[in-house]
């Protein structure tokens, strides 16, 4: 049995973790935390279904203590705290929280030489295979063709680009031999002038419900090849975050992504 501890236990994706690892014949949820202000503590993990399932949400870091692997979708901040804990107690992560700053994703990877970590901004098979499709179509497009990445998210986002936008464009500028940050381009206002060659564009939408629709456009003189993605369901990232945590069994320390758990590296 694989002992799983959630962090963001009350928010959209932590119920969605709770939901998958409780169906799972291999997963027993081993802990389930929030930040200590949260409302939800005290609570049993599972009363959002309609049950208990002995597990209450707890502010408690040493609640860790004994699980295999983290799976925290919160903020940076609340990851940074979960990342020290986790190191103390020995227990693998996964993270899925979006919007770290270099500092941020640095310590996560420092990290990974004590503990096995898989970081990825997006669990789903559907995106980590665009990712692939991504490093054929940004090298047979590399000269002509100007990329732009679109996204659309949900009303309650807190931050932009998405990770997915971020990582889809890393892969373009890494199929093309250039650092994303030396050609992103993520606001156009005004008199822009002409657009730069080479440069990769991001467009944030946000509004309503909308899970997460990601494309990557490259738009040449006479064509347009678009990539898309769109996701209709949260339950893509839990179960790729289950699948991650299976992937973690086993091992003490190393630093991976969704590419390495679907095995599409
Ligand atoms: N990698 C992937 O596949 C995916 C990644 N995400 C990312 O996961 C993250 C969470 O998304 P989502 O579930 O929609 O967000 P929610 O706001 O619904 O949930 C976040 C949870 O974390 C809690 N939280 C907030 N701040 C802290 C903190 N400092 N310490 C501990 N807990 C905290 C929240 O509590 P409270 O509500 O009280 O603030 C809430 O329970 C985002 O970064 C999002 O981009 C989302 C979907 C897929
Ligand atoms: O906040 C979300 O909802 C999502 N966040 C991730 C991101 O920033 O890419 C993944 C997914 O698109 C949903």
């Amino acid at each position: 049995m694989i002992r799983i501890a959630i962090a963001g236990a009350s928010g959209r994706m932590g119920r969605m973790l709770i939901e998958a690892v409780l169906a799972a014949d291999d997963c027993t949820l081993h802990a389930a935390l929030d930040h200590a202000g949260s409302s939800a503590i005290g609570l049993d993990a599972a009363a959002f279904l309609g049950r208990n399932c002995g597990i209450a949400i707890t502010g408690e870091l040493d609640s860790l203590s004994g699980a295999d692997v983290l799976i925290d979708f919160t903020r940076p901040e609340g990851t940074l705290n979960h990342l020290e804990a986790c190191r103390q107690h020995k227990v693998n992560m996964i993270i899925g929280t979006t919007g770290f700053d270099d500092a941020g994703s640095a310590a996560i990877e420092a990290a990974s030489r004590d503990i096995a970590i898989v970081h990825a901004y997006n669990m789903s098979v559907g995106v980590n295979l665009l990712v692939k499709l991504l490093e054929v179509a940004g090298r047979a497009l590399a000269t002509g063709y100007d990329v732009e990445v679109l996204e659309m998210h949900h009303r309650m986002k807190v931050d932009a680009p998405s990770g997915t936008a971020l990582m889809l464009g890393r892969a373009v500028a890494d199929a093309q031999g250039r650092d994303l940050k030396d050609c992103a381009v993520y606001a156009r206002e005004g008199i822009t002038g002409e657009r730069e060659a080479g440069t990769i564009g991001f467009a944030t939408l946000r509004g309503g419900d909308v899970i997460g629709d990601h494309t990557v456009i490259f738009a040449g003189m006479g064509e347009r090849i678009e990539i898309s993605h769109k996701a209709s369901n949260r339950t893509i990232y839990a179960s790729g975050s289950v699948r991650a945590a299976r992937f973690l069994q086993g091992r003490s320390s190393g630093f991976f992504d969704m590419q390495d758990v679907l095995g599409l590296r």
